[in-house]
């Protein structure tokens, strides 16, 4: 398997070559296409790589940037991947990017994936860029083990955007983009950090079921070899 995988000296240059490479691909879309989506995953590591990505000089007014996952919790919650967009990536030179969350206050998960979809099949396949992460229980995006509704959420041939999640490791429902359209992404790209984050990669890469570790339903993909790991630690 041809997992790419990019080690950086710290965080800090893990970030900077992470936003390069991210902003050097949509700047190709936005030329080739006269628009771009990006999608970018929650949780604690991405902020820094978020900061730098902030002050990338592109047309940020023709990019559009999605969750690859969202916590169904309100905007403001401490727990809202939406929030942590705003408050990090959404600024500086960004601020100008169009924005779709996944989350509608008014409806539950499942509910909302109908509506959901609805608003973001203009964007994706394909996407331009998906900027993953991995938890240590492993999983990417909202691909949880034991997650209720995991096969449909990984269904190759599956035609769905978006699917509705619970699980017992996930600490409120979920929502996420479905493996097909992450895997339709032009660049394709893993974000761990720290030596236990490794570790958990290399527990993945040694085979298993799918559904104990789902972020193996990604790394094993035939169709996509290109998988840009980044690693600091
Ligand atoms: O819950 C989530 O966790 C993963 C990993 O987050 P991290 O805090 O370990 O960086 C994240 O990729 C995902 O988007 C998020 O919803």
């Amino acid at each position: 398997m041809d997992l790419r995988f990019h080690e950086y000296p710290d965080r800090a240059a893990l970030a900077e070559a992470l936003a390069m490479g991210v902003a050097s691909v949509l700047t190709d879309a936005i030329q080739a296409r006269g628009s771009a989506t990006l999608a970018v995953s929650g949780g604690s590591t991405p902020k820094l790589f978020f900061e730098k990505l902030s002050h990338a000089q592109i047309e940020w007014n023709r990019v559009s940037v999605l969750l690859v996952d969202e916590r169904w919790v309100e905007a403001d919650s401490p727990r809202s991947n939406a929030r942590l967009l705003r408050e990090h990536l959404l600024q500086n030179a960004a601020k100008d990017a169009h924005f779709e969350p996944l989350f509608l206050p008014e409806l539950t998960a499942p509910e909302a994936v109908e509506v959901l979809s609805q608003r973001l099949a203009p964007l994706v396949k394909p996407l331009d860029v998906a900027v993953l992460g991995m938890g240590n229980d492993g999983h990417t995006a909202s691909f949880f083990p034991q997650a209720d509704n995991l096969a449909a959420a990984l269904a190759p041939n599956e035609r769905g955007i978006l699917a509705a999640i619970e699980a017992p490791g996930a600490g409120e429902p979920r929502m996420t983009l479905t493996l097909p359209v992450l895997l339709s992404a032009h660049l394709l790209a893993l974000h761990i950090e720290g030596d236990d984050k490794r570790e958990t990669l290399r527990a993945a890469l040694a085979g298993g079921p799918v559904e104990a570790m789902p972020v193996r339903a990604v790394l094993n993909q035939s169709e996509r070899p290109d998988l840009q790991i980044f690693w600091a630690r």
